[in-house]
């Protein structure tokens, strides 16, 4: 087995008793994915009391090659899913997936959405809210579908969760308007679903399925960026006498749901919480620390204060470069030399950005959906997206200026506060995946959502 003997409060979650709802939090680097699949072995071995077929759900496909990998092999009980093939799968088994035309893709629902903004405007006199980029209304769409909230009386009265920017009842009956047009617009092209309102018809058809469920157990990866709805459906389809393990950090929640487990159908008396680093070097991890306490950095009932590990590591390189040329020739230089000896990330804020900093060396992109885990030593490109819950050696993270994060198009979406919540969130997400080297260049002004305490950095120019 490819996993570590656990310590600590480790043990006691991975052997929680094989009933009822549990929650394991903690920040990066305490062990959960590797506890997820300790328990996910348990709950799934024939010899054990209680254990049964368990599903563990992971974040996306490149996790689930991980994961795979961590549990080298289980045996037929345990399936390892991302929560869309799950759905996918379900909603099949009861005969409401027509194919792959059923789930609209990214690029059709953005034009959907933005023909439904134009059509709606039209019913109105000219004003600046239709002029917001079509990106604020495709989060605001998803955020209603995530929370479950099935109607305009429901949405005028919701709490905004996760969402900084107030938003009046006519701006929100007008946001509804949208909505209902968009899914007009949607059926008309014969798509029954999106990936974020898919949840509300496994629940819907959980409800009337009178068939036992499949799985006895469920264990979630990541829970922080499932939605709300996505978590109830889960909880809805294990059997009356399984179990729900919830492993979460809301320091690396990336879309903002702004949920709480509470709102998700989970009944716990109490939380477990995973306090110590296996991962990061102190070095790395006070950079962390530093970074998820800055005030716009966000703050929900669940953040677990990180707590630094006592690991020894160089200080992360904080280089300063007159170009972006010259970014990419310090990061490939260390990619080179790091990438001899263990493996090396080049974690970048978009995939032009990381094709770009690899452009001439060697070195494999991490795609989500192509992706085969092999911890050889080498260079792997990918996006503070996609490195999620992943951990190398070496994390180089180019063009950290301030021209490139926060994303351009993000502010332009959401506003510089909410942009700067979780865009500084996928920061932490990429820098805390490095083991013992982080490095870091920019070119012009440093990225304004890296912490500036002295010390924390080697700072350093070509
Ligand atoms: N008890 C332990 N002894 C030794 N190493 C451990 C132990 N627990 C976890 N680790 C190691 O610590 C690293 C981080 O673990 P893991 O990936 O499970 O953390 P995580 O909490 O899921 O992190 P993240 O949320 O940042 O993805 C892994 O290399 C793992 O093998």
């Amino acid at each position: 087995m490819n996993l570590p003997t656990p310590v600590g409060r480790q043990p006691h979650v991975a052997y929680l008793p094989p009933t009822g709802h549990h929650v394991v939090l903690g920040t990066a680097g305490t062990g959960k994915t590797v506890m997820a699949v300790l328990r996910a072995l348990y709950l799934s071995d024939p010899g054990v009391q209680g254990s049964g077929k368990t599903l563990l759900v992971t974040y996306n496909n490149a996790l689930v090659t991980y994961l795979n990998h961590l549990s080298n092999g289980a045996s037929s009980a345990l399936d390892i899913r991302t929560y869309g093939r799950f759905a996918r799968g379900y909603l099949n088994d009861r005969g409401l997936m027509q194919g792959w035309n059923a789930i609209v893709k990214p690029n059709q629902r953005r034009s959907l959405v933005e023909t439904a903004i134009r059509t709606t405007s039209k019913g109105y006199k000219p004003h600046t809210f239709f002029d917001r980029e079509s990106g604020w209304f495709r989060d605001e769409l998803s955020w209603i579908t995530g929370m479950g909230i099935n109607s305009e009386e429901e949405y005028l009265k919701a709490e905004r969760l996760g969402r900084r920017t107030a938003l009046n009842a006519n701006l929100r009956s007008v946001v509804w308007k949208i909505l209902e047009k968009y899914r007009e617009l949607r059926d008309a092209r014969g798509h029954q679903y999106d990936w974020d309102d898919i949840a509300m018809t496994v629940r819907d058809q959980l409800a009337i399925d009178g068939r036992s469920r499949l799985y006895r157990h469920v264990i979630i990866d990541e829970g922080q960026d499932l939605a709300p709805e996505e978590i109830r459906s889960l909880v809805e389809a294990i059997q009356p006498d399984g179990s729900v393990t919830f492993f979460g950090d809301y320091a690396q929640q990336i879309y903002g749901q702004g949920m709480s487990w509470r709102a998700c159908g989970l009944m716990v008396r109490q939380t477990e919480t995973f306090r110590d680093n296996y991962r990061n070097s102190t070095a790395i991890a006070n950079v962390a620390i530093a970074l998820s306490s800055q005030p716009f950095f966000g703050r929900t009932d669940e953040l677990v204060p990180p707590v630094a590990p006592t690991a020894a590591g160089p200080k992360p390189t904080l280089v300063h470069c007159v170009s972006q040329e010259q970014e990419i020739s310090v990061i490939q230089d260390a990619a080179k030399r790091l990438g001899s000896v263990g493996t090396v990330a080049v974690v970048a804020r978009t995939w032009a950005d990381a094709d770009r900093a690899c452009e001439g060396i060697q070195s494999n992109r991490l795609q989500s959906d192509k992706y085969f885990w092999n911890s050889a030593p080498g260079v792997y490109r990918t996006t503070y997206h996609s490195a999620k819950g992943l951990e190398f050696d070496a994390v180089l993270m180019p063009f950290c200026g301030a021209d490139k994060v926060p994303l351009n198009d993000v502010v332009e979406a959401l506003g510089n506060d909410d942009a700067a919540e979780r865009e500084s969130k996928l920061l932490y997400v990429a820098l805390t995946r490095a083991k013992s080297d982080l490095l870091i260049t920019y070119s012009g002004a440093l990225t304004p959502l890296l912490p500036s305490t002295a010390g924390l950095f080697a700072e350093v120019s070509p």
